[in-house]
């Protein structure tokens, strides 16, 4: 056993969480195959929670994001709370600024004064959500509002009487009317249900006119197998279910708010209450763009625009105050990188082979980072965990060519050396100056002025002239390929014994003036020499990148006779 430092650090203080009677649940063999209808809290509940509430232009900038991404039920506020809020709405409304296809939904307490206030903030509008809500959990009822169930029952029809009474008081809008047992999951799943059916008896809601439900974890104190459950439990038990919409809000108290929420769509909820990158109370309502994504990677349309996703960043960093966290599912910078060398390796070789009339189907990245607007240069980036694939991928992306397998081992042992000398990630560019610097520098003992080769009875040969800088050399040689010739010719000038070991030449391109690179790597007393060239001509390349194989043997001390 463990003894904490901190002695208050007492866990036998907390109690579990009690199970539903539910035995034959039929969620777990269930599957999600539509996206849900969405609500966006952003502009009530993520705005409520901030350190500096959203001023109405930070109010107007999050609206507009939401709009083009797609949802169609906006929760705009609590009007009858603040000033903002209120002449947020009036903007909205007087400015005609709400899409003939989207409702705006706005929350309001079960108290008269209240609920009065919050239609004349909604005065004009087309067609509206009034949200209403009182908690209903064991710790509410008795030491928050001191009443026994049936006033908290009470409470419940009368703030759905009033927001009855109250709309008839607008005929030309099209109301609609939710209400939420606030900390439902932290209530009898029996008595919330009784809740919630004296509401529904106040409204008498049809299929035709449907009443939304919201059933809140808002704490989130249990696991999400428990909420669906409760929801399963309410589904099947709750009056009139085809004439209620069930909408689900979870808070990411247990880091399971999009679990919660996804298991609570198998358990029979039809909408979905969130918040984009899960801005919210304490620590965040649901990420409604986390949700969005896993249906997404599934195949399913998930009916928001999530491809402007560095919109969506930008937009909630400058609404919110608060930076995405660089591993934030789907979203975040570093969610598509990757470091370590065998996950490089096997990204590089899928991604070689994927196609875009195949499914997605590449190892460490379940969607297209282009779907979301984000570049394969950031996926693959390289430190000291990183093995060949990495750089040698950069470097691929950078030159246009595919690197020989033994040019991509040279190239890692490069690499490698300079980022643990570093003790940092390097970057693209400095990969790509790496290769340049190791395998095509400039300079060196000999230059390549000029040659001609001849082919005839099998027989290759060569003319070369070689400047060192004082004098031009001229070296004849022949062999079974120009290659060899060259090598040859190599050998009778500088008495160095010149193996070819490897060497590799491709186009890097399809145009006429297409321009060759060449890979060599020479064996010479006893050592390896690697190098690399870019020409016009793919011989050209070759002999180039053979003198500079053997003017890098120079520079390390191999001398010429
Ligand atoms: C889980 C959620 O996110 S719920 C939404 C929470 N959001 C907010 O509260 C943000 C906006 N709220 C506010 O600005 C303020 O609370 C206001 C303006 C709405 C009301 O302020 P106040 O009148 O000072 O009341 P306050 O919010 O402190 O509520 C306390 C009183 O309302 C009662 N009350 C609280 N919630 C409800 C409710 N949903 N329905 C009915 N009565 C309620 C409490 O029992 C308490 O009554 P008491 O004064 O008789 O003891
Ligand atoms: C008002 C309700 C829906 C809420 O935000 C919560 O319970 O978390
Ligand atoms: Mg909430």
């Amino acid at each position: 056993m463990t003894t904490p430092t901190n002695p208050r650090f007492t866990h036998t203080k907390y109690r579990p969480f009690p199970r539903v009677a539910l035995d034959d649940r039929q969620w777990p063999s269930n599957s999600v195959t539509t996206a849900p209808i969405w609500c966006s809290v952003d502009l009530r509940d993520g705005n409520q929670a901030l350190i500096d509430p959203m001023t109405v232009e930070q109010k107007k900038q999050m609206w507009a994001l939401l709009v083009r991404m797609g949802f169609k039920e906006i929760e705009i506020g609590f009007p009858s709370a603040s000033q903002p809020d209120f002449d947020f709405a009036r903007w909205l409304i007087e400015a005609r600024q709400i899409p003939d296809d989207v409702t705006v939904q706005v929350l309001v307490q079960a108290r008269d004064e209240l609920i009065e206030r919050t239609y004349e903030a909604l005065r004009g509008v087309r067609r509206a959500v009034v949200h209403v809500y009182n908690s209903t959990s064991p710790v509410q009822r008795e030491k928050v509002f001191g009443l026994e169930k049936s006033g908290i029952v009470d409470i419940a029809r009368k703030g759905a009487a009033k927001v009855k009474t109250e709309a008839e008081k607008y005929p030309d809008t099209e109301w609609v009317f939710q209400y939420s047992p606030e900390s439902f999951s932290s209530t009898e799943v029996e008595f919330a249900t009784e809740v919630c059916n004296a509401v529904i008896d106040v409204w008498q809601p049809t299929p035709d006119n449907k009443t939304i439900i919201n059933l809140p974890a808002t704490v989130e104190s249990a696991m999400p197998n428990v909420f669906a459950d409760q929801v399963e439990w309410f589904c099947r038990n709750v009056d009139r279910r085809d004439s209620i919409t069930v909408s689900i809000h979870t808070h990411n108290d247990r880091g399971c708010a999009v679990a919660a929420a996804e298991m609570a769509l198998l358990a029979g909820a039809d909408r979905i209450e969130g918040t984009l990158l899960g801005n919210g109370e304490r620590t965040g309502n649901m990420d409604i763009v986390t949700m969005a994504m896993n249906l997404y990677s599934q195949g399913i349309d998930p009916e928001l625009d999530i491809s402007i996703a560095d919109d969506i960043i930008a937009t909630v960093e400058a609404c919110t105050n608060i930076k995405t966290h660089p591993r934030h599912p789907w979203l975040g910078e570093l969610v598509y990188t990757a470091f370590s060398g065998s996950h490089q390796d096997a990204i590089r070789k899928c991604l070689a082979v994927q196609t875009d009339d195949q499914p997605w189907d590449v190892a460490y990245l379940p969607i297209d980072p282009q779907d979301i607007g984000r570049t394969y240069q950031s996926v693959i980036r390289v430190n000291s965990q990183s093995g060949k694939g990495g750089a040698s991928y950069i470097v691929e992306q950078a030159l246009g060519v595919t690197l020989p397998r033994w040019m991509q081992i040279e190239l890692a042992q490069h690499i490698q050396a300079a980022s643990e000398r570093e003790a940092r990630e390097l970057s693209g560019d400095e990969i790509v100056a790496i290769f340049r610097e190791a395998f095509m520098p400039r300079g060196g003992h000999y230059e390549l002025s000029g040659y001609q080769t001849e082919h005839s009875n099998g027989q290759h040969t060569i003319q070369a002239t070689l400047n060192d800088g004082q004098n031009l050399i001229t070296l004849h040689g022949k062999g079974t390929g120009s290659v060899s010739a060259f090598g040859d010719a190599l050998h009778k000038t500088t008495g160095l014994d010149i193996q070819v070991v490897q060497y590799e030449e491709m186009s890097l391109g399809e145009a006429s003036d297409a321009q060759a690179m060449a890979f060599v790597q020479i064996s010479l007393q006893g050592q390896r020499f690697t190098a690399a060239s870019q020409d016009g001509d793919t011989l050209a390349a070759t002999l180039l990148s053979i003198v500079t194989a053997l003017n890098i043997a120079i520079s390390q001390g191999i001398k010429a006779a």
